[in-house]
């Protein structure tokens, strides 16, 4: 088939298959703001599922199928380069003469597997259309490579694996925690939560298949976005590498100490590319950094950053579970809720003097939260030591929003003058779902 009409046969199946049957999500792209809109996130959390949302939600406000341009440049059959992607927008017009393209919604998936995109979007962008909205899966697509090449044309909404909220929509749990039988339905499915994560295909599977292809999808970051990208010849001290930092989540990390340690095994490899690869990690969203809280907030930052990972089921299948990982299994959950709840002016940070606290959340100049987690508050020196790390904190921030988020305990501890929330994580997380926090 000539190129022009097998693009034409896509658009068109593309359209008989609306409206799309899938689950909403919690992030709702815009569709009027005449902007670029761009969906980042880790690979497989759903990004190409939010633009059939946007499509969906495009139906229902009365635009017809007609409008909709769709298509997945990971087809095989589909080769583009700058020459040719304009038969694109001549098969579309082909296709509907009667519409003119700027009242067209324009949806491309996967788009960085067509060379020169960047210049082609620009081109449509600026004299054709101003809806497109962009999703892609490799490294070249994210943040900050995307926004130089198209600077000021975008908008980004990154994409994460479910959150709470959504993992409860996804396995049909009632979230209504009033009812005994509903309360017990949302501990048991925060318990899978926990150790499952959150990527969408991950939940709606069979729990026969769920860790198999978590590892599929570790094995594709790590050989596509690291290895592969890095030319690297022997993959096993990255691996390795990997493997250290995800069970060093939720502690200070020193990249020079593990360089040290496969130094002292005989690896060879070279410190610049352990520092880009982790580097790298965050760019690809598998992990993400979190530096220490500094009072004087234009200090550059000093001290080892901590890491937390994209997804607890991803964890768990690269290492062995072992016993203290309760605790880091429900940090590293409520650090996702956190991090996907920023707003733009928001910053999180740990806090280290003589005690700790998890999380400093700063908002402009202000701190507004500080948040201990902790599995269980039963152990006595386990709660001081908590509770003074938040006393700390709060006395060198001058924050009185005080937090200790445990698996199931709730209170309220008044200390000196100051009243510390203790909650469930569960509870928390319905309760401030994503962008209202606190
Ligand atoms: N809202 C949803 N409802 C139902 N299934 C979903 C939803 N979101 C994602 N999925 C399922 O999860 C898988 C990955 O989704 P999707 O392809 O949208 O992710 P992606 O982030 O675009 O992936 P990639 O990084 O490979 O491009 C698919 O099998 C999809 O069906």
């Amino acid at each position: 088939m000539v190129k022009k009409e097998l693009i034409k046969q896509l658009i068109v199946d593309f359209q008989q298959e609306l409206p799309a049957k899938v689950f909403s999500r919690e992030l709702c792209l815009p569709t009027d703001s005449d902007k670029i809109i761009t969906v980042p996130g880790v690979r497989r959390c759903g990004k190409s599922t939010l633009l059939l949302l946007s499509i969906n939600r495009l139906l229902t406000e009365g635009i017809s199928r007609e409008h909709i341009l769709f298509l997945n440049f990971d087809d095989e059959r589909l080769q583009f380069n700058a020459d040719n992607l304009d038969e694109i927008l001549q098969a579309y017009r082909e296709l509907y003469p009667h519409i003119p393209l700027r009242d067209a919604y324009l949806f491309f998936d996967e788009i960085q597997m067509a060379q020169d995109w960047e210049q082609f979007v620009r081109r449509v962008y600026e004299r054709e259309c101003k809806h497109i909205f962009l999703t892609g899966s490799n490294s070249r697509m994210l943040s900050s490579e995307l926004s130089t090449s198209l600077r000021g044309r975008t908008l980004q909404y990154e994409e994460f694996p479910l959150s709470f909220t959504e993992y409860c929509r996804f396995t049909g749990t009632d979230v209504n925690p009033h009812s005994s039988t509903g309360q017990a339905a949302l501990i048991n499915a925060f318990q899978s939560y926990l150790v499952n994560g959150g990527f969408p295909e991950v939940t709606l599977s069979s729990s026969l298949y769920k860790e198999r292809i978590l590892q599929e999808y570790f094995f594709v970051m790590l050989y596509k976005d690291l290895i592969e990208r890095y030319e690297i010849r022997n993959p096993e001290p990255i691996r390795y590498f990997i493997k250290r930092v995800m069970a060093n989540l939720t502690k200070p990390t020193s990249v020079n100490r593990i360089y040290n340690e496969l130094k002292s095994q005989g690896v060879s490899i070279g410190k610049n590319t352990l520092y880009e690869v982790i580097t790298q990690t965050e760019s690809i969203y598998l992990f993400f950094p979190l530096c220490r809280y500094e009072k004087s907030l234009v200090k550059e930052n000093t001290g080892d950053k901590k890491y937390y990972c994209i997804d607890n089921g991803l964890r768990r299948v690269l290492l062995n579970p072992i016993s203290e990982d309760k605790g880091k299994l429900l940090e590293n959950c409520v650090f996702l809720h956190l991090r996907r709840s920023l707003s733009l002016l928001d910053k999180l940070y740990y806090f280290k003097q003589r005690q700790e606290c998890d999380f400093v959340l700063v908002r402009g100049d202000e701190t507004v939260q500080l948040i201990q987690v902790c599995y269980s508050l039963e152990d006595r020196q386990t709660r001081s030591r908590e509770i003074d790390g938040l006393m700390e904190a709060a006395q060198y921030t001058g924050c009185r929003q005080l937090l200790i988020l445990t698996y199931a305990e709730e209170e309220e501890i008044l200390q000196e003058t100051h009243t510390i929330s203790v909650r469930p994580v569960w509870k928390w997380m319905l309760e401030t779902q994503a962008l209202s926090l606190p």
